[in-house]
């Protein structure tokens, strides 16, 4: 599925123009499908709506109607001086002897649910004055909010607060780059034709981002066939870990071995200094300092505790001529460089700090575009990029995917190296490092959900690697469960 940016929206608008279609028909589907919304999540409640001036208002205003023939009681509150269908579509209500007041003069009551219609994808910069006021009030004023198209005020601060969002026609990049301001997702189909969407997509030079739903990674599942041995599903090597004056990692390989085995490697090779014998499951090759020993496999993570010696860990993984997952101490621009001059399939997997050191950025800026940082390192080092964080994005070349799962819970030190052994267990199993990164993100992610929800904050990063097969299974029954609703 592709995410849209607002520019894309205002196209895909233009391009139903362009055929013909009435634009007031698609303001009509819109209201409607967000009152149906509206009355699945508040039955009868009495709704505020605050409706702006432009087509997002419009929207506003069409629910309004809506309700009100549905026997919900309705107060609104518009903006002045609307245009085209917003204007219709004021027409309309006012026809229904509704009274509609100023903005400035918007009150909120015990038990009404907020219709939040101010701005959608017309919004150009942050929200000041009275926009600003009023978002901040109903922000604090702690009353439900239904959020048309997207949280108003978005992506700036400040922005509503809601408790739900009705995504019109299609998602856009700001649902997924701010989860916490939409609240739960709903999709509503507003009636474009239907290849249109499509169309607009494939039209733009910069292509869109995907976002990976369980539809499209469910396929990407390596088969485990009835004759599978532990040599024939993928062997995965792990280089990693630091032995030096009063100081060891030991831990960070083990957690990646585990992420491996419970991605489904039939075989995981531990090259690490001498430590603890764990997984007991693995192949232990103790060395005293970074070196490759000879090994069967068909996949390889590198750099997990490497400390100082991630550049040489890196570098000695290089010879095995596999693909591989960098990670860690491991992520230096020279060595991507390297694996990019080797012709080496290989996959970055930087938190934002990471990333912004690679990048010659701050951490800060890496966190405001994720989607343009995670784009600037691919296109720089040719390699695949997972920039880890919420979300999580996958970047190749042009090509963008963000991930919806994953949960706070996933903060804790070592979920990063389970997420390192499962991706190279599946680029074992054969995938291309694109798709092996996007479907180990996800079920990486899709078990920090199952286990916040289960157990909440307070995750050891081993648990998360025995949730992964959990997560593996739900997606391979159809049951992962979708990041939002259609309507
Ligand atoms: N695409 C589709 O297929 C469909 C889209 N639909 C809906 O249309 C929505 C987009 O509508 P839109 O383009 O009219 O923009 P919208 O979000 O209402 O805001 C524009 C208004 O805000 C104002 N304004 C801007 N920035 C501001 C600021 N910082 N501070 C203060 N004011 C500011 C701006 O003022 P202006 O700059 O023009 O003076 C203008 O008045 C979309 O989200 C969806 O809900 C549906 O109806 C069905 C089909
Ligand atoms: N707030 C969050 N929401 C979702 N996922 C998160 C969140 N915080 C961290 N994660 C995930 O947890 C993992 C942390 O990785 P990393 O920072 O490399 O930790 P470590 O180096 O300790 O293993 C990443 O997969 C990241 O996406
Ligand atoms: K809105």
């Amino acid at each position: 599925m592709r995410l849209f940016t607002s520019e894309a929206m205002r196209e895909a608008d233009a391009e139903a123009v362009r055929r013909g279609y009435p634009s007031l028909l698609l303001m009509e589907w819109a209201g409607m499908k967000a009152a149906r919304v509206y009355r699945e999540l508040f039955g009868k409640r009495p709704a505020v709506v605050l409706a702006g001036k432009g087509n997002n208002g419009g929207d506003g205003l069409v629910l309004a109607r809506h309700l009100l023939l549905e026997g919900v009681e309705v107060r609104v509150h518009a903006a002045e001086g609307q245009t085209g269908d917003a204007l219709l579509a004021l027409q309309a209500l006012l026809a229904h002897g509704v009274e509609v007041r100023p903005l400035e003069e918007a009150s909120f009551r015990k038990g009404e649910v907020v219709v939040d219609a101010l701005f959608g994808t017309g919004l150009k910069g942050p929200l000041s004055g009275v926009y600003a006021d009023l978002v901040e009030q109903v922000n604090r004023i702690g009353l439900p909010v239904l959020a048309l198209d997207l949280p108003s005020g978005l992506p700036y601060a400040p922005h509503v607060r809601a408790t739900a969002t009705v995504a019109f026609a299609a998602f856009k990049t700001l649902h997924f780059l701010h989860r916490e301001a939409c609240g739960r997702l709903f999709l509503a189909e507003i009636g474009l034709p239907k290849d249109l969407l499509a169309q607009v997509a494939s039209q733009l030079e910069e292509g869109l981002p995907l976002l990976a739903t369980p539809e499209a990674l469910a396929p990407l599942l390596p088969p485990r066939p009835l004759t599978a041995h532990k040599g024939s599903v993928g062997r995965v090597g792990i280089l990693g870990g630091y032995r030096g004056e009063g100081l060891r990692y030991a831990g960070a390989p083990v957690l990646a071995a585990l992420g491996a085995y419970r991605m489904g490697a039939g075989l995981v090779h531990l090259v690490a200094p001498e430590g603890p014998l764990e997984p007991l499951e693995a192949v232990f090759h103790p060395v005293p300092s970074p070196t490759l020993p000879p090994l069967k496999v068909e996949a390889l993570a590198v750099g997990m505790g490497g400390g100082p010696w991630g550049k040489a860990w890196a570098l000695a993984a290089l010879e095995a001529r596999r693909p591989v997952v960098l990670d860690a101490d491991a992520l230096h621009l020279e060595v991507a460089l390297a694996y990019r001059e080797a012709g080496l399939p290989a996959v970055l997997t930087p938190h934002a700090g990471e990333a912004a050191r690679l990048l010659g950025t701050g951490p800060e800026e890496v966190a405001q575009d994720p989607l343009g940082a995670a784009r600037a390192l691919a296109e720089r080092t040719g390699l695949v990029v997972v920039l880890k964080g919420n979300p999580t994005v996958v970047a190749e070349g042009g090509r963008l995917s963000l991930n919806p799962t994953g949960h706070p819970a996933l903060a804790t030190g070592g979920t990063g190296d389970v997420l390192s052994g499962a991706i190279a267990a599946l680029l074992a199993a054969g995938l291309p490092p694109f798709e092996a990164a996007r479907l180990g993100v996800f079920l990486h992610g899709l078990a920090g959900d199952l286990l916040g929800e289960e157990k909440g904050v307070g995750l050891l990063a081993r648990e998360v690697a025995e949730a992964l097969p959990r997560a593996r299974r739900l997606l391979e029954g159809g049951q992962a469960p979708w990041p939002f609703s259609r309507v």
